[in-house]
């Protein structure tokens, strides 16, 4: 751990008033199971210390963060932290994000040049006043800058970035005019300011003389001459007329753009169900996440669906400065709040490398979330059976074999919590991903039994469903090992639990498998995207073989998860070291029967 930055963290939580307990102690690795701090990967260093709406009231304590000389991200968002701008933030000389917005900082800006690194600044909503110091303009590396909604004065300097990709000063009152350099940025960047208009006329320069715009001494006109000044008169009559209905019309543009850019940040969770979430109920986090956000920070974050599954849709949400989490709302919950609670909790206490750790939940009368970390690469179907053609990366066996032998590993884990009485209950494609080791990694853990039964026409899960399962809440061990089953089966021949062909006809895996199997005994089950590969046939006759074990028709006959986690990691060491030769292996893997000495699948149970 590191000691002396771990102290200043104590330090400041012991001098700062706050409402949310942030169980830091003493006794626990500041590393791993601080809520809101990342360290470094040799546990040296703090480098992020994110702690939105934790409730901290008052001035930041002075010595206390700006001893975390290493930290690169300050997340104090949406607090109650009062009093100037701590001036010994100086010290953060490594700070790449400052983000703290909806405070009660008052007084002027810091003096910017004292952090060359920075690419995020956000010191919107708060009460800071006095004028943008210029030295904002020293941020060479700035791509996000927003101070608006305090009350700054003076004139906005020339902020000459070219990475700045997003500005926003708008609510401040700052006078004279936009600079060159920032007029890239939309009208609503600058709104709600004193701002002169471009266009508007020059006051006299003072080199000017001083009767340059005296009047002429009038003289008397003749009457097509004021005939003339009257026509005129109207023409100029009617042309302000015009401007100023133009004006208005533009004013009108600008105040509708202005809440255009929020309500385009509100594709969100919020925007979709504010009504839903009630105020008084938090988010939960686990012990040993360390990201830290709260609800209206999932509220704002932009939203993007990324499907809309059994239990509900799942969106991948963007929180700020860089955290990216999938969030599902969960559909139909029928267990009571405590039943809810108390599942999320044993799910909560899973961790394992295997396991997509549940990150926090959030349970409310009308709306119930789960947040898991969100997988880049997407789920293993989607790795299967997304982008086909020319755009496809091929899933090579070896990435197949650690998907399957990772899923295995998860699940029998799994099955080990609660005296050994847990089941998943929803083992599919679509719920496994791939950890930072490349195994397969299984998400969305003991859902089902807090939800509302699916009927048998849903047919989504229905390809992994075992045949005794009619009631999704009654999932069993035997059960998930089906499901289990079905995804080898998956992995091998790369096609979906239930498929169409050409003709329409609806294809089950498991049965097709089965008579592709008992029929011809060939090779014609694999993937065709695994045939290219030399020396691994064996290897997948070998999966093969146990997949077709663990979708046998009886429960009982079905393996233990913990056996499995064997048999599917000797298939490698099994054949390690006994390869023939690439050449020939590779030629006969297209249409080589498998030998009929080979068994695969007990005769004797029909699979479903
Ligand atoms: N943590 C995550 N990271 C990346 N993608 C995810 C994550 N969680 C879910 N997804 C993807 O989002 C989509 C919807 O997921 P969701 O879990 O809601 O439905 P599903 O897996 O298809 O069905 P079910 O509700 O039965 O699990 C799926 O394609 C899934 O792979």
């Amino acid at each position: 751990d590191p000691v002396k930055d771990k102290q200043a963290l104590l330090d400041f939580l012991e001098h700062i008033n706050h409402s949310r307990s942030l169980i830091w102690s003493k006794e626990t690795s500041v590393c791993n199971s601080w809520i809101g701090v990342t360290c470094n990967s040799d546990h040296s260093r703090v480098i992020a210390l994110r702690l939105p709406g934790m409730g901290l009231r008052g001035p930041i304590p002075a010595n206390t963060l700006s001893r975390l000389s290493a930290v690169q991200i300050l997340n104090l968002r949406s607090n109650a932290i009062s009093g100037s701008f701590p001036s010994d933030f100086a010290e953060l000389k490594n700070l790449t994000i400052l983000y703290l917005p909806f405070n009660k900082f008052s007084g002027p800006l810091p003096d910017f040049s004292v952090w060359n690194n920075l690419i995020i600044v956000n010191l919107s909503n708060n009460g800071f006043n006095g004028g943008i110091p210029p030295s904002v303009s020293k941020l060479s590396r700035l791509t996000a800058l927003d101070l608006s909604n305090n009350s700054l004065s003076g004139d906005i300097p020339d902020v000459n970035i070219p990475s700045l990709q997003q500005l926003d000063l708008a609510n401040n009152n700052l006078t004279g005019i936009v600079p060159k350099s920032l007029e890239r940025f939309p009208s609503w960047a600058f709104f709600g300011n004193n701002l002169s208009s471009e266009n508007a006329i020059p006051p006299a320069l003072p080199g000017q003389p001083p009767n340059a715009q005296q009047p002429k001494k009038a003289k008397k006109l003749s009457e097509p001459a004021l005939l003339g000044i009257v026509i005129g008169g109207c023409v100029l009559l009617f042309v302000l007329v015009a401007l100023l209905m133009i004006c208005c019309h533009s004013k009108r543009q600008k105040e509708r753009e202005f809440p255009a850019k929020y309500q385009k940040k509100e594709v969100s969770l919020k925007k979709m169900a504010s009504e839903n979430y009630d105020k008084n109920n938090r988010l939960v986090f686990f012990e040993g996440c360390n990201l830290a956000f709260d609800l209206e920070d999932l509220l704002r974050a932009s939203a993007e669906v990324l499907g809309k599954g059994t239990f509900g849709v799942t969106y991948k949400a963007a929180l700020e400065e860089a955290t990216t989490v999938a969030v599902k709302r969960l559909k139909e919950v029928t267990s009571t709040k405590r039943e809810f609670e108390q599942q999320m909790e044993v799910v909560g206490r899973i961790k394992h490398e295997n396991v997509s750790a549940l990150r926090a939940y959030y349970y409310s009368k009308d709306e119930k979330l789960v947040v898991h970390d969100y997988y880049d690469l997407g789920s293993v179907s989607a790795l299967l059976h997304g982008k086909r053609g020319d755009g496809r990366t091929p899933l090579d066996w070896e990435t197949r074999l650690k998907i399957a032998i990772g899923a295995a590993r998860g699940i029998a884990h799994i099955h080990s919590q609660n005296s050994g009485k847990f089941v998943h209950g929803n083992i599919k494609a679509s719920n496994i991903f791939l950890n930072s080791e490349g195994y397969g990694c299984v998400s969305d853990i003991g859902l089902a039994a807090v939800m509302s039964p699916m009927p048998p026409p849903v047919m989504r899960a229905a390809g992994y469903r075992a045949p005794e399962v009619t009631d999704t809440r009654k999932a069993t061990q035997a059960s998930d090992v089906y499901s289990f089953g079905v995804l080898l089966l998956e992995l091998l021949t790369g096609k979906s639990p239930i498929h169409t062909t050409g003709g329409e006809e609806i294809v089950h895996l498991v049965r097709w498998v089965h008579s592709v199997v008992r029929e011809e005994w060939t090779a014609e089950v694999f993937d065709l995207e695994l045939l290219r590969y030399p020396n691994v046939e064996e290897e997948m006759v070998e999966m093969l073989q146990i997949g077709m074990n663990c979708v046998v028709r009886m429960p009982e006959q079905r393996p233990k998860m913990s056996d499995l986690v064997r048999t599917v990691e000797e298939i490698r060491r099994a054949n390690t070291g006994n390869q023939p030769s690439s050449e020939t292996k590779s030629e006969t893997s297209v249409s080589t029967p498998i030998p009929r000495g080979a068994e695969i699948g007990p005769s004797s149970s029909v699979p479903q």
